[in-house]
């Protein structure tokens, strides 16, 4: 029998995720359905995002083979049936106040950096790069956490130094940069482009670094269509552009029209929620109907 959601206390409510203590030493992750769309969170749920975007982390923690905060497998008997395949039990870690970000691609906020000083978090890239450029190899450009609502702050590699210490942030730079390397490896020979990710490591009480959070989801990376790439073309997001589009192109609502995104149609939903599982399926090789949970 499996405990209820509510047997649990919440620790931390984001834009599409939850946090959850189960005792002093695990926690719960929760994917939801909700997706976010330029910085609103859209009333219409795309079902299953949560579980799709749980199996794509299980996968790569699993892949990648690289010391993490998972405590348990997906279906674990710590996980409500309510949560069950989007919702993961980890350990309680001491977590690093740096997201660490790698980029192999040129865009959003490093482009918008590049193009002021010709250079991302302090490290200065080749003269004539565009919009989607590649940077080769990856770059680190960590940033600061922002408070709610807020976007963080590119930050350098001697402001994390002076934060966390010279050690640990070496070791922040040189596993953020392998482990997107390697997952990005796994996503190109795929057909599909890891432009960018954002990790977050914890230490645990045995002073382990450890990988935690969400790893190389949607919502964590930029996901492009590899067919599509031609250096330095601006590629649509794979999972994103079809609500991006109908928003923008076909709902009558505007960026700034100064009220939230109107709710999504049918079909939108269903082709959005394809996009996510087909994501799943060409970067797993497995089938997502196999994952837990869902519908009864
Ligand atoms: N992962 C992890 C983690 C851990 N293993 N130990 C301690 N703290 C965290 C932790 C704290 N904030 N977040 C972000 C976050 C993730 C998921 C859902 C949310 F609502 C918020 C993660």
């Amino acid at each position: 029998m499996r405990p209820e959601l509510s047997e649990y206390t919440p620790i931390y409510s984001g834009k599409v995720r939850e946090l959850y203590e189960i005792d002093g030493e695990h926690l719960l992750l929760v994917a939801s359905d909700r997706i976010s769309a330029y910085d609103y969170v859209l009333d219409t749920p795309i079902p299953d995002k949560g579980r799709v975007l749980t199996a794509m982390s299980v996968f790569f923690f699993d892949a990648l083979g690289v010391p993490n905060h998972l405590a348990g497998p997906a279906d674990d008997p710590r996980i409500p049936e309510s949560v069950l395949g989007r919702a993961l039990v980890t350990r309680r870690l001491d977590m690093v106040p740096v997201e660490c970000v790698a980029r192999g691609y040129l865009t959003g906020s490093g482009l918008k950096e590049y193009r002021a000083n010709g250079e991302v978090c302090g490290v200065p890239l080749p003269e004539g790069l565009v919009d989607g450029s590649r940077i080769d190899p990856p770059i680190f450009t960590p940033a600061t956490k922002a408070a709610v609502g807020d976007h963080d702050e590119n930050v350098s590699f001697e402001r994390v130094a002076e934060d966390v210490g010279i050690e640990l942030a070496t070791r922040l730079r040189d596993l953020t940069l392998d482990v997107y390397g390697r997952g990005a490896d796994i996503a190109r020979t795929r057909g599909i482009i890891l432009a960018d990710t954002k990790f977050e490591f914890g230490l645990s009480s045995d002073g382990d670094l450890l990988l935690a959070d969400e790893v190389l989801t949607p919502d964590s990376s930029r996901y492009w269509d590899g067919a599509l790439y031609e250096p330095g073309t601006v590629l649509p997001s794979f999972d994103k552009q079809i609500v991006r589009d109908w928003l923008t192109k076909d709902s009558g609502w505007s960026t700034d029209a100064g009220a939230p995104p109107p709710a999504l149609p049918a079909e939108v939903v269903e082709r959005t929620r394809a996009r996510y599982i087909e994501a799943y399926e060409r970067i797993s090789g497995l089938s997502f109907a196999d994952w837990p949970g869902g519908a009864a």
